[in-house]
């Protein structure tokens, strides 16, 4: 029996991936072999040394203590694209929202007071301080150009708007899915000077924290536009509101009401939307649900930002053992002469590397004794060993 501990509200069709016969499933349960998580934060529990491995039913894994867990050979996994479709909603709706001042807007009409007349004198005097533009005239920079980034870029090249991209890390799936219409900016500040909105798509770590900051909000064309729906973080929240304040910046639309930003009259801060529809909770659970079933039963690894991906089909009459180790030399000689010493043989064997971690999977013929699980964990550098 598998025991999966949830921190926060999974889809429940998710849930139904992992069968009640095999799994117990509970928001509060001792000695967990996985964890399920949305956006709460682990850094600051303390996860149990029972966990093998925790499923993050989103895309960033900011909240989620990722090197300590590598250290304990433990794998993360996410569910990569499958809320794309939702945040790139949420950003265009942003976007519109900007550019014809739709929330000043609304609060000016629902705000007025009289008879109908009256309202109607208002509405003919006041709509002028709300004139919008449209997008098709206006150049939008996109940065990360991930499952959510070539989303919202695809879609605003559509739009008619131009678009700028950058990322430097941009994989040949994503390139092969991104507009030919988007065009490459050369760098962060090549693709400041050449837009009028920009929207961040990046995860946050140490490169991207505060990336979005005084000099290149200079850079925007005035009365410009930033999105984010990536993580506050990533924008210096008091360079917005100077060039909110100044006029250098025209609107900021996020998705993340702090205290620096959320009061201000040119701010739009939703509270975290981007993932929640009914569809990316749904398809976010079910991928993640998978995904950990397949490592807990089989020990094969997708979709994991820690560990290298690493599917091995079983062979039959054999027992599988899983291995996660530093990668360094000779760990999988010691573990097959370990094997062989105890008369074991290998049916078949997958080893693959990911920068300081190796993971291998190995079926091997009948049992595997007890005594040659422990031999195996005493190799120095491997981290975690599993018979299934
Ligand atoms: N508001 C919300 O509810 C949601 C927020 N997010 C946030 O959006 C982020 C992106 O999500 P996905 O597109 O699904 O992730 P992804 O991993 O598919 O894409 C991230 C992209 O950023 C690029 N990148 C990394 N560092 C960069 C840099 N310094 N400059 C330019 N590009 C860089 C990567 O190469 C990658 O292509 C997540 O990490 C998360 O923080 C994601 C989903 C929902
Ligand atoms: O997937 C992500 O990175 C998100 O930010 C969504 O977070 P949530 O699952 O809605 O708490």
């Amino acid at each position: 029996m598998f025991r999966v501990l949830t921190l926060n509200n999974i889809s429940v069709r998710g849930l139904e991936r992992l069968p009640r016969d095999r799994y117990e499933v509970a928001s509060a349960l001792s000695d967990p072999h996985a964890v399920l998580v949305r956006s709460a934060d682990m850094h600051s529990i303390d996860i149990p040394a029972s966990v093998i491995g925790v499923g993050r039913a989103g895309a960033g894994t900011n909240n989620i203590p990722v090197s300590r867990l590598s250290a304990r050979g433990v794998p993360v996994f996410n569910a990569p694209g499958a809320n794309a479709n939702a945040v790139k909603e949420l950003v265009i709706t942003g976007m519109f929202l900007a550019a014809r001042n739709v929330c000043q807007a609304w609060d000016y009409a629902r705000n007025l007071k009289g008879s109908d007349e009256e309202l109607d004198v208002a509405v003919e005097q006041g709509k002028k301080k709300f004139v919008g533009y449209e997008l098709p005239s206006r150049t939008l920079g996109v940065i990360g150009l991930g499952a959510v980034g070539v989303e919202v870029a695809n879609a605003a090249h559509l739009l008619g708007m131009r678009v700028l991209g950058f990322d430097p890390q941009i994989t040949v799936q994503r390139a092969w899915q991104l507009s030919s219409g988007v065009q490459q900016a050369l760098s962060l500040d090549d693709l400041f000077s050449r837009c009028d909105m920009v929207t961040v798509h990046v995860p946050l770590m140490e490169a991207t924290r505060g990336f979005v900051n005084a000099a290149r909000l200079r850079l925007l064309k005035d009365n410009g536009v930033v999105l984010n729906f990536s993580r506050a973080a990533i924008v210096d929240e008091k360079a917005v509101v100077d060039a909110l304040d100044s006029g250098k910046l025209g609107a900021y639309i996020c998705d993340f009401p702090t205290n620096a930003v959320k009061h201000h009259p040119k701010v739009v801060a939703l509270p975290h939307l981007g993932a929640s529809t009914g569809e990316a909770e749904e398809n976010c659970a079910i991928m993640v649900a998978d995904t950990l079933k397949d490592f807990l039963e089989n020990g094969n690894i997708r979709h994991s930002v820690n560990f290298p991906e690493a599917v091995l089909p079983r062979t039959v009459n054999s027992t599988r053992l899983s291995i996660a180790n530093e990668n360094v030399p000779n760990m999988v000689g010691q573990i097959s002469t370990a094997l062989a010493n105890a008369k074991l043989n290998i049916a078949d064997l997958l080893n693959k590397s990911r920068g300081e971690l190796a993971y291998t999977l190995i079926d091997v013929d009948g049992q595997v004794p007890a005594g040659v699980l422990d031999q195996l964990r005493k190799i120095d550098g491997v981290l975690n060993v599993r018979a299934l």
